[in-house]
C-alpha cells in the first residue's frame, strides 16, 4: 500500500514538472503570446458548429462524462483525492458546464468572466493547470470511446480547441486571485432547526470574512471533504463577523443533509470567497420589489438588512415571500422585525395552496415596471417571476438574481 501511494505521489509529481518544463518552453520559445492569449484569436463560431453537428454521436452526456472520469482516474490515479466521494454533484456541474461552453462558443470573450471565476473557485479544489492536461486527455478518450465508428479528428479537434479556450480563461483567473485566500475556516456558532428538513447556522471566521448583502459563498463540511455547496449569506455584514446560513435538507447523502442533521455548534466549516451580484446597490431612486421562494429569502433577508441600516430617503420596497405550506414560513421573527423598523417595506406572503403561485401574486398585484426586482428561490420560480416582469415591460437589467449553478440542490 505505502509503495502504491510512494509510485502514485511520484507520477503526480513527474506531471508537475513535466508541466512546468513544458510551461517554460512555451514562454521561452514564443516571448509574449502565452498560449492563453490566443485566445482572443478563437474562431468558436466554426468549432461550435461542428461540435452541435456531431453532438448526437457523443450524448447523452451522463455516459460521456462517466467514461471521462473513469479514464481520468484509471490512467491518474492520484487525481481522485481532489473529487469528493460521491462524484454525481460533480458530474451534473460538468455537464452543465459543457452545455455552457458549446451554448456559448460564438461569442468566447463573453464567457472569459465567467471561466476566469470558475478558475478562480477551482483553486480551493487544489486544481493546478497541470491537471487540465490529464482532464484533457481523459475527454480524448472519452469522445473515442462515445463515437465510436464515427469519431472524426474534426470532432476531437473542436471539442479540444473549446476546452483549451476555457482552461486558458480558467487559468488566468486562478493566477489573478493569487491574493485572494483559497478558503475561510468558520467554526459553528449555533446549529438552530427549524422543521424537520430546515437548519439555521451561524459560524464566524477566524479571519475577517469580507462579503456584501445579498452574495453567497461556497460551504464546504468536513464530513464530505472536496463537496463544496453554495449557499447565501442571510444577514448584512455585521461589527461581530458572524454568518448565517440557510440550509434545507434534499437529499440523502449530500452536503445539505451532513449540514442539517449531522452538525453541530462547535464544528467546522470552510468557505470559499463571496460571490455574485444579487445587490441592491446601483439605481436608489427606484423602488424595490424582493420576490423570495423558501430557503431563497436568506440573501433578501441580508439585502433588507443592510437597507435597513443605511435607509435611502423616499425608496420603498415591497416583499412577496413564497412557501409551499404555511409552516414553511421558518423564520418570521426576521420577517415582521424587518417589518415593523422600516415603514418603507410591504410584505406579501404568498402560501402556494392558498394563494397560487408567487409569479401570479406578483402579477396580480401591480406595475412593478418602474422597479428593481431582485429574486431568490427555485429555479423554476425564478424563471416564471423573471418572465412576467419582463411581460410588464422591466428590462433585464433591472431584475437580479444568482445563476442557477450557484444554487444549492
Ligand atoms: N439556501 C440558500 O441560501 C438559497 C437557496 N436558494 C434556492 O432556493 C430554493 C429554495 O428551496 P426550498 O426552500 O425547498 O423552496 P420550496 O421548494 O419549498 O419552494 C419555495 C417557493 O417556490 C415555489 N416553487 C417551488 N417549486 C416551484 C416550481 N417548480 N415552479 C414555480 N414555483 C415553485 C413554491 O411554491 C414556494 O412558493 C432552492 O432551489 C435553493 O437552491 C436560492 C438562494 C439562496
Amino acid at each position: 500500500m505505502a509503495a502504491e501511494a510512494g509510485t502514485l505521489r511520484e507520477d503526480y509529481h513527474a506531471l508537475l514538472a513535466r508541466h512546468e518544463a513544458m510551461r517554460l518552453r512555451r514562454n521561452l520559445f514564443a516571448p509574449g503570446t502565452p498560449a492563453r492569449e490566443a485566445g482572443s484569436a478563437y474562431d468558436g463560431a466554426a468549432d461550435q458548429r461542428i461540435i452541435l453537428r456531431d453532438l448526437p454521436l457523443v450524448l447523452p452526456f451522463d455516459q460521456l462524462i462517466l467514461d471521462l472520469y473513469a479514464a481520468m482516474f484509471e490512467r491518474r490515479p492520484y487525481l481522485r483525492s481532489l473529487f469528493p466521494e460521491s462524484m454525481e454533484f460533480q458530474r451534473e456541474h460538468l455537464a452543465r458546464i459543457f452545455q455552457y461552453l458549446i451554448d456559448n462558443l460564438h461569442r468566447p470573450d463573453a464567457m472569459a468572466a465567467t471561466l476566469r471565476q470558475l478558475g478562480s473557485d477551482h483553486r480551493k479544489l487544489g486544481v493546478r493547470e497541470a491537471h487540465y492536461e490529464a482532464f484533457e486527455e481523459a475527454l480524448c478518450e472519452a469522445l473515442y470511446r462515445g463515437a465510436g465508428p464515427r469519431w472524426t479528428r474534426e470532432l476531437e479537434g473542436a471539442w479540444t480547441r473549446m476546452l483549451r479556450f476555457a482552461v486558458a480563461a480558467m487559468v488566468d483567473g486562478a493566477e489573478a486571485a493569487m491574493g485572494e485566500p483559497l478558503y475561510f475556516t468558520a467554526e459553528v456558532s449555533a446549529h438552530e432547526l427549524r422543521g424537520d428538513d430546515l437548519a439555521v447556522l451561524r459560524v464566524r471566521t477566524a479571519e475577517p470574512y469580507p462579503y456584501r448583502a445579498g452574495q453567497y459563498a461556497a460551504v464546504e463540511s468536513m464530513l464530505l471533504p472536496q463537496a463544496w455547496r453554495h449557499y447565501s449569506l442571510a444577514r448584512a455584514p455585521r461589527p461581530d463577523g458572524e454568518l448565517e446560513f440557510h440550509v434545507r435538507r434534499t437529499a440523502r447523502g449530500g452536503v445539505s443533509e451532513a449540514l442539517v442533521d449531522r452538525t453541530r455548534a462547535g464544528d467546522t466549516l470552510r468557505l470559499g470567497p463571496a460571490r455574485g451580484t444579487l445587490t441592491a446597490d446601483g439605481e436608489p431612486a427606484r423602488d424595490l420589489l424582493l420576490v423570495a421562494g423558501g430557503t431563497g429569502w436568506a440573501p433578501l433577508r441580508a439585502l433588507l438588512e443592510d437597507l435597513a441600516r443605511r435607509r435611502e430617503p423616499g425608496r420603498g420596497a415591497h416583499l412577496f415571500l413564497g412557501v409551499r405550506h404555511r409552516d414553511d414560513l421558518y423564520d418570521l421573527p426576521a420577517v415582521t422585525g424587518l417589518e415593523q423598523r422600516c415603514p418603507w417595506l410591504r410584505v406579501t406572503p404568498v402560501v402556494a395552496g392558498e394563494h397560487g403561485t408567487v409569479a401570479d401574486a406578483v402579477a396580480r398585484h401591480g406595475d412593478w415596471s418602474g422597479h428593481v426586482a431582485c429574486v431568490s428561490g427555485p429555479p423554476p420560480m425564478v424563471a416564471a417571476v423573471t418572465d412576467v416582469l419582463a411581460a410588464m415591460g422591466v428590462p433585464p437589467e433591472r431584475i437580479r438574481h444568482d445563476p442557477a449553478a450557484a444554487q444549492p440542490r
